[in-house]
């Protein structure tokens, strides 16, 4: 399980092992350089050969020019990081050219150290938004050693013109930039751009990702993200679990497979509740992809005036007439009726809302989305009251804003200090106020329960999914959740797997992937995980 990390939990985790004893600040700050230069050399291999030593030897000089660095760096730690890189660059042969932001006398210690270092092999000018126009010749590559966890504030002054310089000469003559930690500028605990960062080819983190690689747009300012070990401990699962948040990985294949002797009433019976005539494909989907994702039964609680639009379109997924609350009372005395999913299509009339309250009665497993939640615009206090530690609410960031207003005002505020609210704070925040485990949907699903346990499931770089973004994709997601709810996983369970199936079902199908397509993939992906 790999833990995500914020700007804090990074420094305890430092702080620790230092006051240990096991290891000095500056040999991490070395290790985090050495880390940066060889993720450098292992992204573009063929400058290892031609940075050595020995390549500008007698016999070769002439042959070829040295390799040049701009290294930019800042006023703290992240700008030590640069010193040693810079060192280790010259060391390996490169031409390079350091820039420093502020007095390298204010410098902390173990920068300081670095700087000093830096100083008895070359030179130094101090950092302007000219730092890069002053290269003679274009450099081969950037160092961004500007800002990394210590980011406390908006990007300023000459910064905004550097780093706009920086990303335009970047896309202009191919030069590569390398961003140690995270690009200066973005915040590390939110993702949130703090005024301006520059558009990297390769950021190099330590130890574990922070949130802000996860969240937000990420990959609009890193084409990757790589985490080099600097030999600090790493949380046991138990320890990730309850301090930090983690990042969604591929499901164990054994929660999905199926037992040789199992029968159908093993796997669950989810109950599906529709809306009325021409509004039953959203519950129709959900119905047949928590079909296809192992629940052993599942019934679509139809209107009377929808049942012919229902039996049309349904053939292994099951119907029963559910006109209102009483209906549903007497569908649900069949205890095998395990989870329920309510919300998709289901619509914001008198039935639906009766339907709602009738569902979280019977304090089930269920799944609320869509028009469940977005009738509780104006209360929903009242939907929190209701909502139960088996439930799982899954919205994406229109139904978030109507159900917890001030934090996703809080979420959408331009931020200007850091470290910036994120939408890991918001999600923890919403599944406490909602007592129940909360799926808040995105490119970055942030998934939360009550007790604070966190989980952010990234879709971007390769699991980035942009066909994902259709119509009825949020009623299979809905679906999915259930099914594995009726199998019998627990709330966070069912929604990391959910989540992470949903998008494996998108890549798997590629492009012109229409919702209807997903359910159909899904066998597909199972086999590719279960074998
Ligand atoms: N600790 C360790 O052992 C290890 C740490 N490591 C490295 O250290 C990095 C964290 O170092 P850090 O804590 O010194 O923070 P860093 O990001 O360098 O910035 C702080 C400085 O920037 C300034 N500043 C902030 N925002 C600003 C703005 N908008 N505009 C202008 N100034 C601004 C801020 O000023 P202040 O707020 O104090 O006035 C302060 O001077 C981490 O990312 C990793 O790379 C690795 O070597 C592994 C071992
Ligand atoms: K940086």
């Amino acid at each position: 399980m790999a833990e995500v990390l914020t700007a804090g939990q990074m420094r305890a985790i430092e702080q620790a092992a230092i006051a240990s004893g096991s290891v000095t600040g500056l040999e991490l700050m070395e290790r985090a350089g050495a880390g940066v230069v060889a993720a450098i050399f292992e992204a573009w291999p063929q400058w290892q050969t031609r940075g050595t030593t020995a390549s500008r030897s007698p016999e070769n000089s002439g042959q070829e020019d040295a390799l040049k660095a701009v290294v930019l760096c800042g006023p703290g730690n992240n700008g030590g990081d640069g010193f040693v890189i810079a060192r280790l660059l010259t060391q390996s042969g490169w031409e390079v050219t350091v820039s420093v932001l502020g007095d390298p006398d204010r410098l902390p210690p173990d920068a300081r150290t670095n700087f000093d270092r830096w100083v008895e092999l070359g030179t130094y000018t101090p950092l302007t938004k000219n730092s890069l126009g002053t290269v003679e010749t274009g450099p081969d590559l950037v160092v961004d050693a500007v800002f990394g966890t210590g980011l406390a504030r908006k990007i300023e002054g000459d910064l905004v013109a550097l780093f706009s310089h920086l990303t335009a000469l970047r896309a202009e003559t191919g030069v590569k930039c390398v961003a140690v930690d995270i690009p200066s500028g973005v915040c590390s605990d939110s993702g949130q751009i703090l005024g301006i960062a520059p558009r990297v080819d390769l950021t190099v983190s330590f130890h574990a990702e922070k949130l802000g690689h996860t969240l937000g747009q990420v990959q609009d300012h890193s084409s990757r993200v790589v985490v080099c070990d600097i030999g600090l401990p790493h949380a046991t699962p138990a320890e990730a679990r309850t301090r930090y948040a983690w990042k969604t990985e591929p499901p164990d294949a054994d929660s999905l497979r199926k037992t040789p002797l199992a029968q159908k009433y093993s796997y669950g019976h989810v109950l599906v509740l529709s809306g009325g005539c021409g509004r039953t494909g959203a519950a129709r989907l959900a119905a047949r992809s928590a079909l296809r994702v192992g629940a052993g039964l599942v019934t679509l609680g139809v209107p009377c005036d929808a049942l012919t639009e229902v039996a049309c379109q349904t053939t292994a997924v099951m119907m029963t007439q559910v006109s209102d609350a009483a209906a549903l009372r007497s569908v649900l005395e069949d205890r095998r009726l395990n989870t329920l999913c309510i919300g998709p299509g289901l619509g914001l009339d008198e039935r639906a809302r009766s339907l709602v309250e009738t569902v979280l009665e019977h304090r089930r497993p269920a799944v609320l989305d869509a028009d469940a939640l977005t009738m509780f615009r104006d209360d929903p206090k009242v939907l929190f009251a209701r909502l139960h530690a088996g439930c799982v609410i899954t919205p994406h960031g229109g139904e978030f804003a109507r159900l917890f207003p001030d934090l996703a005002e809080r979420l959408m505020a331009t931020a200007d200090k850091g470290p910036a609210y994120s939408k890991v704070d918001a999600t923890r925040s919403a599944a406490q106020r909602a007592g129940c485990t909360v799926l808040f949907k995105g490119a970055d699903t942030v998934i939360a329960t009550p007790d604070g346990q966190c989980a952010v499931h990234v879709a971007q770089f390769d699991r980035s999914a942009p066909w994902l973004a259709t119509a009825g994709s949020g009623d299979v997601l809905s679906g999915l959740v259930a099914g594995l709810l009726a199998r019998g996983m627990s709330p966070m369970q069912a929604a990391e797997t959910a989540a992470w199936l949903h998008v494996q079902s998108a890549l798997d199908f590629g492009p012109g992937l229409i919702a209807e397509d997903l359910p159909e993939i899904l066998p597909h992906t199972l086999r590719n995980l279960i074998g």
